[in-house]
Order: structure tokens, then sequence, then C-alpha cells
């Protein structure tokens, strides 16, 4: 079986006290690797690793010499491109496909973008008048803020990793990983390829292990860890952000969402019901910017529910790797029986069960895995559970609307602030939509097209502070302003 450790100042190291735990395949349920549990103790020693590093050959890098080293960084995840696909595949069960064209590839790219901003951005600069007429001059130095302690999920785990790790290390920061206890395997991947690249030992490190009073607890609790970056579920959110209080800690979290889809008459159907399959069933519907609620205008409603219906039954399950196979299971037994708590709470709360509702018929060999039907519901109220809570799991409601202002509101009532998805072949319509709609992150006539350049994270419940292109900048650096009287 496959032995994964942690890794710390470049060394593929167990836990001090030899303490282990099990991966599962999502697919069969089968254990496929034991994996270092770190404690308190490992945890310390990759904190003090990362601080170390701080100081020593990391810091002598110019920022040249960085983005170089970031360009090689992706350029060697690209050349173990398949060992990353098998990896990512093996810890979420996902279709090969999606790794292929968006996880890995998205990976490699998060390392590329961030050393092109830091090498591109300018900071600012003014010109103070002075009494003496001579001015002074001001300009803003970035320096990096330190031992970032990246605190991962598990549903895109190489890609929301990477999305921290790159722009921290452009910065010139060190970090320190803790992924999902249940998808380890490539943040421990990645070691290999520092190590191969000549990334000096203590500028990445990874600790597994769990949340609370586990690995994760540790590390943001650790008083030389200078910042966090979150992504997960609102609750642990708030648990971080009362560890990062004792210090006084920086902190960027993108968290839950429970999105809304917007669907007009005069949409581009096809491209319409395309998408909202894709935003709602995508990923076995683990995105945290993934469409739970769907609005659709009156005229086209019963067309648009028989349309996703027609999508949903549709999905090929099977093994990651089989021909055809476009759909995987949940991540966990834990994950299937919460999502499958909501499908029952559906029909409890009154829903109209359009399609799915259960567990499917699989194979024989895969009957112990987390799998669960795509599912529609209709005519629930508009403060049911199902309506209000993120579920995280392939599903949906549709409810129909009568008016632009209806709608907005209908999308705005909600805990969450994370994305949302409007389709219209209306753009005037689209963009007054854009500006009232209370989210980060706001498409229109698509979904998950992502410029990295761009501001990405939530407003209330769904996150703290922006991350990508000049944003992480902010988060992973310190500004310092000098000021030269001349
Ligand atoms: N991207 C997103 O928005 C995500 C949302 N979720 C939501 O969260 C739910 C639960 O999934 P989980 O993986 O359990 O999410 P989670 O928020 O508990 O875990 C995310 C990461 O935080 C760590 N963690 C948990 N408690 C911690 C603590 N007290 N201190 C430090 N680190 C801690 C976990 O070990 C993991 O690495 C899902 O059902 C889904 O609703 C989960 C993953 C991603
Ligand atoms: O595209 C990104 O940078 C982030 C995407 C986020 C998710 O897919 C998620 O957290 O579920």
């Amino acid at each position: 079986m496959r032995q994964v450790e942690n890794f710390i100042r470049g060394e593929f190291v167990a836990a001090r006290d030899g303490k282990r735990f099990d991966k599962v395949s999502p697919v069969t349920g089968e254990v496929i690797a034991s994996i270092a549990e770190a404690g308190r103790s490992d945890v310390n020693e990759a904190v003090l690793a990362a601080k170390a590093a701080l100081q020593g050959e990391w810091s002598t890098f110019t920022t040249n010499q960085r983005v170089e080293m970031l360009y090689e960084v992706a350029d060697e995840i690209t050349r173990r491109f398949e060992d990353f696909v098998e990896a990512e595949m093996a810890d979420t069960g996902q279709p090969s496909n999606v790794m292929r064209h968006v996880f890995i590839p998205r990976g490699a790219a998060n390392f590329k973008i961030f050393a092109d901003t830091i090498k591109n951005v300018p900071t600012e600069s003014f010109m103070l008048d002075t009494p003496d007429g001579a001015g002074a001059l001001n300009y803003g130095v970035r320096t990096p803020k330190g031992v970032i302690g990246v605190i991962s999920p598990w549903n895109a785990p190489f890609m929301l990793m990477t999305w921290k790790v790159g722009p921290a290390l452009a910065c010139g920061n060190t970090v320190v990983v803790k992924p999902s206890e249940e998808t380890p395997l490539t943040s421990v991947l990645l070691g290999e390829v520092m190590n191969k690249v000549g990334v000096p030992k203590g500028v990445y490190n990874v600790v597994n292990g769990f949340g609370p009073d586990s690995a994760g607890a540790f590390l943001t609790e650790h008083k030389d860890v200078d910042a966090i970056t979150f992504t997960g579920e609102t609750r642990t959110g708030t648990a971080i952000m009362k560890a990062a209080a004792e210090g006084t800690r920086d902190v960027s979290f993108e968290m839950g969402g429970k999105n809304a889809g917007i669907v007009f008459a005069d949409c581009d159907f096809d491209k319409a019901i395309e998408g909202i399959s894709r935003s709602s069933f995508l990923n076995s519907g683990q995105v945290c910017l993934g469409t739970e609620r769907v609005y659709v205008e009156r005229p086209i409603f019963d067309k648009f529910v028989a349309a996703l219906k027609e999508k949903a039954e549709a999905v090929n399950y099977g093994k990651p790797t089989d021909e055809g196979v476009n759909y995987g299971p949940l991540i966990s037994k834990e994950h299937q029986d919460k999502v499958l708590s909501y499908y029952k709470k559906a029909v409890e709360e009154g829903a109209t069960v359009i399609t799915g509702g259960g567990v499917p018929e699989v194979p024989e060999a895969l009957k112990n895995g987390h799998w669960i039907q795509p599912t529609i519901w209709t005519d629930l109220a508009d403060d049911a559970a199902v309506v209000k809570e993120e579920i995280f799991g392939p599903c949906c409601h549709i409810r129909p609307f009568d008016s632009e202002e209806e709608v907005i509101g209908l999308a705005n009532s909600t805990d969450y602030g994370l994305a949302t998805t409007i389709w219209t072949k209306d753009l005037p319509r689209a963009h007054r939509m854009a500006a009232k709609i209370d989210v980060g992150i706001c498409w229109v006539n698509s979904w998950f097209l992502r410029d990295l350049r761009t501001a990405f994270g939530g407003t209330k419940q769904s996150g703290i502070g922006r991350e990508g292109g000049v944003h992480s900048l902010e988060f992973y650096t310190e500004l310092r302003n000098v000021c030269v009287k001349l």
C-alpha cells in the first residue's frame, strides 16, 4: 500500500510518534494509502523549518530568481502530469477528464501567473511637496509576510492548494501546508517537484492530519505562523479566525456558498442548460462556486426543468479512468451521509423530486464507494433548509420567477455571497443585475470561466479578502512605505 509521509525541510518523514491514518478511495471504499499523522511536535518542526528558511538561501533570491524557479516548478508539474493526474484521481475519485483539463493544468498555472504578477506589478510612489521646496519621494516596497499556514480542502485539492502556495512563494514567503485529511496525495507529491527543481529546503512543507486538536489546529495556533490562508467550511473559518486572533495574525478565507443561477427566458437555452448542468453537477457538486439554487423565468420554467432532468440522468458513473465516465463519487462516507440527509430533508420539507434523490445502481466493485445521484427538486419554500444551507452535493432546487426585482431579492436572500451565474441575451440587464447581486464573483452567460488575474473571494459568510492577480500580493506581502526627503 502507498505510504505517504509528511514533508518537512525537504525530507519525507514519518510522524515522530509513528501515528498514521488511512486514506480511503471514494470510488471503492477501500483503503489505498497510509498517511503519516503529524502531531504537535511535527507541526512545530515544520513551522520552524519554514521560519529558518526565511532567513536562509531563499532570502537571497532576487525576484527574477524566484520567478524562474516558480516557472520550473510549473514545468516540472507538467512533466509529471500523469503522476499528478493519478494522485488526484486516487484522492478524489473524480473522472480523469476533469483532472486533465482543469485541476492539474490549473495547479501548474497557479505558479506561473503569480510569478508573472510579482515581476510585473509596480508599487506606488508619490512626490510630496515640502516647505523648503525640495520635496520628498515616497515609494512602496513589498516584503514577504513570513511563514504562511495553508489550510486546504478536499474538493479540488491540488488546484486550491497551489492557488495559495503559488502566490505565497512568488512573494518570497515560506509555507506549511495542511491538506485535507481526505486528499493528502498531491500536496506531498509536490514536495518531490520542489526538491527536483532545487527550491531551498524548508520553503515548502506539508503536515498531514485533521482539523480540531490535530495538525490543522496545531498549525493555525502556532505563534510563528504569520498569516493563514484557508478554503473550506464557514464554521471552520470561524475557528481559525479565533486562533489567528492570538498574535493578531492576518487571514484570507474562501468559504462556503449557496449560489444562485438565474436564467431569463431570452437566454440561449442550450447554453444555459449546459452551463447550469455544469455548475450544479461538476465534481459531483463539490464546488464552492456551484449552483444549488436555480431561478428560471416562468415562461421557460417547465422546459428548463425537463432539459436539466435529462442532463442529470445522462451522467455515466464509473472508475475515473474508464472510457466515457463523466461523473465521480462524493469524497467520503461522511459527506455522502450528509448529502443524503439533505435529500431526505427535501422530501420532508415538501419538495417534488424531479430526478435522483438517492444512491445509484453501480457495478459490484464500486458498491462501497460514495456514490450519489444528481438530484433536482422543485416546489420548496424559499425558507426551506435545503434552499438555505450549503449541501455541497450534486443537487439543485429550481424555482420560477416573474421579474428582475424579484429574482435579485431571491438571489440575495442568503447568508452567503460567493458567486452567481446569470443567463440572458439582454446585456444591459446583465450589467444591472451584476451591480445588485451581493457576491464576489458574477458570471454572465458562463460559469467557472477563470481569469487568474481577477479578484476571487466572497462577501458575507463566504469569505474574507480577495486572492487572484494583484489581490494576492495584498495578502502575501507587507507593503512598506519609504519616505526620502530630497
Ligand atoms: N471550497 C469550499 O468552499 C469548501 C466547502 N466545504 C464545505 O465544508 C463541509 C465540510 O468539509 P470539510 O473538509 O470537513 O471542511 P473543513 O472546513 O472542515 O475542512 C477544510 C480544511 O480545514 C481543516 N480544518 C478543519 N477544522 C480545522 C480547525 N479547527 N483548525 C484548522 N484547520 C481545520 C481540515 O482538516 C481541512 O484541511 C463540506 O460539506 C462543504 O459544505 C468543504 C470543502 C471546500
Ligand atoms: O478557481 C479557483 O481559483 C477556485 C475555485 C474554487 C473552488 O472550485 C472551490 O473552492 O470549490
